[in-house]
């Protein structure tokens, strides 16, 4: 009896260990049916371990990963799609010949996993290739294609680990259409990214991983807020005194950035540098970005410590 809730994937009190090195230390989350949800962590924090352990790959040293409420195994009839961080496909085939054998493997019928394949050529710009060896295609064309047998026959449950590594920021916005479209016809979406505003665009929730157990999670507003803070652009003439209620975190050429704390009344701080006689050209207050955040949580990673 499958279980109907609407958490499809259930980590619970996940240990992984690999000889004496615990990279997984206790690590709970869950994603919601239909969601897309960003896994981030600095490199060799834990995410590709962790998508493993939840494909079956690898054995949690203890800890339950579910998915629709059992642990994952193809003879579970689940519809996945997972694209790994180590990409490959058997080149020297022509493009359609490929993604026809991996829609067969899919359960798609010849006819029909040919016209979804072409239909897709067409939407991510190679409807010209479909003829073409895989490996005369450059190293995003391929990697288009792998994307295309990801998400064929419309997955339940989209694992992306780094889908947009490799692209130009054209061919990004086009990967990014082509996950929103998945998404739209339902899948739940787990995605591995390093790029912030890939997060901010297309994640409904987000975990970041960092010593083996997760450092924020949530919606990417509540992981704002609960790194505190926003911050005041302000384009100025004149030095911007100190203060309490904010900290320079970047200045120079007339353009400050100031760091306030959650809750700061900024129209204070417009007074207060009105009153100590800078000229204020510009004053735009924002949440802080998720990159802000990122860096603060791993840029002390392997720094020496101060003294
Ligand atoms: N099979 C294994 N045996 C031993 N150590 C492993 C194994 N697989 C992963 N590790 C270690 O676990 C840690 C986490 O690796 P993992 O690949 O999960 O990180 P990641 O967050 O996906 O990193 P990246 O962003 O660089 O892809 C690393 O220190 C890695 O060396």
């Amino acid at each position: 009896m499958s279980i109907l809730t609407d958490v499809l994937v259930d980590v619970d009190r996940f240990r992984m260990d690999f000889g004496k090195t615990t990279v997984i230390r206790d690590l709970s989350f869950q994603i919601r049916r239909g969601e897309t949800f960003g896994f981030l962590g600095s490199n060799g924090s834990g995410k590709t371990t962790t998508i493993r352990a939840l494909l079956g790959i690898y054995q949690p040293t203890s800890g339950t990963l579910l998915i629709n409420g059992r642990p994952f195994s193809p003879e579970n009839g689940e519809r996945l799609g997972y694209l790994p961080e180590e990409r490959g496909l058997y080149k020297k085939e022509p493009v359609i010949d490929i993604m026809v054998y991996f829609g067969r493997l899919k359960g798609l019928g010849r006819q029909a996993a040919r016209k979804w394949s072409l239909d897709y050529l067409g939407r991510v710009g190679l409807a010209d290739k479909e003829k073409t060896r895989l490996d005369k295609l450059s190293g995003g064309q391929q990697q288009k294609i792998q994307l295309g047998v990801t998400i064929m026959n419309d997955p339940e449950l989209l694992i992306l680990d780094e889908p947009t590594k490799g692209f130009d920021p054209i061919n990004r916005r086009l990967v990014m259409d082509v996950i929103d479209q998945s998404k739209a016809a339902g899948a739940t979406v787990l995605m591995v990214t390093h790029q912030m505003e890939e997060v901010e665009r297309l994640c409904d929730r987000v975990i970041l991983l960092k010593d083996g157990t997760a450092r924020a999670y949530g919606t990417v507003e509540e992981v704002q807020d609960q790194f505190g803070g926003a911050t005041i652009r302000v384009e100025h003439t004149g030095a911007i005194p100190p203060s309490p209620l904010y900290q320079v975190s970047r200045g120079g050429m007339g353009e400050a950035k100031l760091a306030v704390a959650n809750g700061t009344d900024s129209a204070a701080i417009l007074r207060e540098l009105i009153e100590a006689g800078v000229e204020v050209r510009g004053f735009t207050p924002s949440r802080r970005s998720l990159d802000d955040i990122f860096i603060e949580i791993y840029g002390s990673e392997d720094q020496p410590e101060a003294p």
